[in-house]
């Protein structure tokens, strides 16, 4: 086998390796080692991370369509076996049997479009409040100076993920155990995003120096104790016959039967809480980032955002609110969406892969065990695939039949192959919405003294990639 190469990368320093050269924003620091060392960069993290990047759509072809399985399972660091939660987690599962059940079972409950349809009603409370909360913070905001508009939107898309799986809000300023549930989420998404040494230098693991493990058995710990009232609760409900009529996603999972053979019989709890603790994990930062990332581009570019204000004019108009069955009459803000995703992916490595055995790559020999990052960021800017890659415009997707599911390897925010996000469906309908209502009720300024050429727009690498300044503007009515 050793006649094979490792693919190439930046020799490093002994024990640390490549450990400095990263910087905040990672995925820029890769994007620009590609003109040196081409689609296929190799790094080593401390003393046992190895990586390898997949940095242009021709090699995430190549691994995605020829490689998929060898390459489909997760990296475990530290962090995710805090209260067992990698074995029933579907993100980072291992390839296999359970994980192809847990995505099943989400698809058909979740993500299907029939089920996504029946639930509309919830988003649009959720959207309506949404706006509510916006018009009152604009209300108390000193002239001029903008609000925090992301804080509001991953509210709201914390609640619609509440209400769809348990029928509840619970990022309710106003009742003490959903705030809780909600403050102990933030605070795993915290632990989840940060550089962990116990991972690059294992024999640092029983220190755990920046007492993450600490902090996340805390929050997960906490957040699960929360869950388990909740499942309690609805077990009594459902015993007395009190529960609400609509089934959410609690319901199909409690009354879950399998077969017992490539599904299991019945669902733990532990296995529930993790599946739903996911669901918000996966699903709130990511979509709520990507609708920061959308708005922050149309407020740079004022043209943009007449474009999109008109086509919303006109396909909605002032006398009703914006609705999901709006979004496909709405090609431009389509483009704009998908624009947006282009240049900031939520997720610009998608979520790492680990190799499951030694394998050939592109000419390159990749040990079982290297983790797998696919730069998504540096593809979207790849000017072999993309014409005036760095400029936002939206104009380049109309007419044109590129989209995200994870057949154009050029346009990659929701990942491809087996591993893909399952969520997209759900995903794409709440940035749309949720977007769409923002532009139709309000007219977005700059704060004061703020030029579109003055925002900052440099990310920090957490759990995703975020605005490293969270955009404020002003909200004035439409
Ligand atoms: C804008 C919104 C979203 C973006 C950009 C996004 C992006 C991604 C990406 C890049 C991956 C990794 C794919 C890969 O490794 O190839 C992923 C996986 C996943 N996403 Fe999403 N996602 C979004 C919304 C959601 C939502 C709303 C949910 C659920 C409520 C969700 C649930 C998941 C799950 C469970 C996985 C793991 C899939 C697996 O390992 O099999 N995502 N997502």
């Amino acid at each position: 086998k050793c006649s094979y190469k490792l693919p190439p990368g930046p020799p490093g320093l002994p024990i640390f390796g490549n450990m400095f050269e990263l910087g905040t924003e990672p995925y820029k620091k890769m994007a620009c080692l590609k003109e040196k060392y081409g689609p296929v960069l190799w790094l080593k993290l401390g003393t046992s991370c190895n990586i390898m990047v997949v940095q242009t759509a021709e090699a995430a072809a190549e691994l995605f369509k020829n490689h998929d399985t060898c390459f489909a399972n997760r990296a475990w660091g530290d962090i995710p076996q805090v209260h067992n939660y990698c074995q029933a987690s579907p993100a980072l599962a291992l390839y296999g049997p359970f994980w192809r059940f847990q995505r099943r079972i989400c698809t058909v409950e979740m993500f299907v479009n029939k089920k996504i349809n029946e639930t509309v009603a919830i988003r649009r409370k959720c959207v309506d409040n949404m706006l509510k909360w916006i018009e009152k913070a604009a209300n108390s905001a000193e002239k001029g100076s903008g609000i925090e508009v992301t804080r509001f939107v991953f509210l709201a898309t914390f609640n619609m993920l509440g209400n769809l799986i348990m029928s509840k809000d619970l990022a309710d300023p106003e009742s003490e155990e959903a705030s809780e549930f909600f403050n102990a989420m933030k605070g795993m998404m915290e632990w989840a995003g940060l550089t962990n040494v116990s991972d690059l230098f294992p024999f640092l693991r029983r220190f755990d120096l920046q007492s993450l493990r600490k902090k996340m058995t805390r929050d997960m710990g906490k957040a699960m104790e929360i869950m388990s009232i909740f499942i309690k609760e609805r077990e009594e409900e459902r015993k007395k016959g009190t529960a609400e009529k609509r089934k959410d996603f609690l319901d199909v999972l409690l009354e879950f039967e399998g077969t017992g053979k490539d599904e299991p019989a019945k669902l733990s709890e532990h296995q529930i809480k993790v599946l739903i603790l996911e669901m918000f994990l996966a699903g709130s930062e990511t979509t709520s980032n990507s609708v920061e990332w959308a708005l922050t581009e149309l407020l740079r570019h004022p043209e943009a955002m007449t474009k999109v204000k008109t086509e919303i004019s006109k396909v909605v108009g002032p006398n009703r609110k914006f609705e999901e069955s709006d979004i496909d009459n709405l090609s431009y803000m389509q483009a704009v969406i998908k624009e947006s995703l282009r240049l900031h992916p939520p997720l610009p490595f998608l979520i790492p892969r680990e190799t499951s055995q030694d394998t050939k790559f592109m000419g390159y020999y990749v040990p079982k065990g290297t983790r797998v990052l696919v730069n998504a960021w540096a593809i979207g800017r790849d000017p072999e695939c993309w014409n005036d890659p760095m400029s936002f415009k939206p104009e380049r997707f109309l007419g044109s039949k590129l989209d995200v599911k994870g057949q154009h390897y050029e346009l990659i925010p929701f990942g491809a192959g087996r591993r893909m996000c399952f969520g997209l469906p759900l995903g794409h309908r709440m940035m749309h919405f949720a977007l769409g209502s923002l532009l139709h009720k309000f007219n977005w300024e700059l704060p004061d003294g703020v030029s579109p050429k003055s925002i900052n727009m440099n990310g920090s690498m957490g759990m995703t990639a975020r605005k490293r300044d969270s955009i404020k503007a002003v909200p004035k009515k439409a």
